[in-house]
């Protein structure tokens, strides 16, 4: 049967409550998320489950990692459908502080990740998101100091960027990715599909069918710089918008011209009308 999460909303109701939770030394797992909460999320629940004794879900739309002319406004907000999922999976706490919470007057602090996992891709395009991200995890690993805190791999780029950043400061937290979870036609689930009107939705598969072309040839023995190419050339071809599409180092993420010089991964970010799309594939 599953229970009602406890929810906090202020630092010392979070530490009452994660002291609660600690008692016989139980191991806590901490999903991070901005809500509007989809199956991918709850997948993440689920491991965090099989991870740790007690799992705490955040809900926190962090507008450091928006630009001023980005969606932080409008991003969807599903609160009571949100606690109903985690309800369901008998989530024992949801930690949702509110932005003078997080970022109380006179905050002046920002973790800047460096190093051959932020350049490029999402950086190019979106500069200031990563120093947003890494500031508000560090400050989610340090209110909750979880075990375990579970990413999707999704935003590969910000798994890659988190599991550094966890490393480097010694957060004692082990970051842990979490396979894609997909609708039936291959379009990766995320809180922004809402925005795609209908026609948009049915062209928006294309992202994937596209990567895994590109896998396809590469694994065919095709050359890496036309096997790329081809890729791109479908999603444009559909009408997208493209920022991106590149084949980087699965671990490094920096650039890999073969498939002999290490595990690969194809990243894609394009727009398709007001909406800003990113995946990946292994290959
Ligand atoms: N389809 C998915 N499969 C697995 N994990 C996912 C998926 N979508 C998001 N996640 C992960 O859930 C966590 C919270 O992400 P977030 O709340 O930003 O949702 P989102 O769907 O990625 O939203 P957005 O559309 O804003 O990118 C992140 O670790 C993210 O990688
Ligand atoms: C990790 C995260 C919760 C930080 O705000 C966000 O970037 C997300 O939802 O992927
Ligand atoms: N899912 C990553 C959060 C963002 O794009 O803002």
């Amino acid at each position: 049967m599953s229970r009602s999460p406890m929810i906090a909303r202020t630092i010392p109701a979070l530490h009452r409550a994660l002291d609660g939770l600690r008692l016989r030394k139980a191991t806590v797992a901490l999903v991070p998320t901005m809500g509007a909460l989809h199956d991918g999320h709850v997948s993440l629940v689920r491991l965090a489950k099989r991870r740790a004794k007690k799992v705490v879900v955040s809900i926190f739309v962090n507008p450091t990692q928006f630009a001023p002319t980005e969606d932080f406004g409008s991003y969807p907000r599903t609160w009571k459908s949100d606690v109903a999922r985690l309800a369901a999976e008998d989530v024992d706490l949801i930690w949702n502080p509110d932005v003078k919470v997080m970022y109380p007057d006179g905050f002046a602090t920002r973790i800047v990740p460096e190093g051959p996992a932020t350049a490029g891709l999402e950086d190019r395009f979106r500069p200031h998101f990563f120093g947003g991200v890494a500031t508000v995890v560090g400050k989610l690993f340090t209110q909750v100091r979880p075990d375990f805190a579970m990413f999707g791999e999704k935003d590969y780029q910000q798994l890659r960027v988190i599991t550094q950043m966890a490393r480097d400061l010694d957060l004692g937290v082990k970051v842990t990715g979490s396979r894609t979870v997909r609708e039936r036609d291959g379009l990766a689930m995320s809180s922004r599909n809402v925005y795609l009107s209908p026609e948009e939705r049915q062209m928006a598969p294309v992202l994937y069918r596209a990567m895994k072309e590109s896998v396809r040839r590469l694994r065919a023995g095709d050359d890496t710089e036309a096997a790329i190419a081809g890729g791109a050339e479908m999603i444009v071809a559909a009408g997208f918008t493209l920022d991106y599409f590149e084949v980087r180092h699965a671990e490094t993420l920096a650039p890999i011209g073969s498939v002999n010089d290490g595990p690969m991964r194809i990243l894609v970010a394009a727009r398709l009308g007001k909406t800003r799309l990113i995946d990946n594939v292994a290959v």
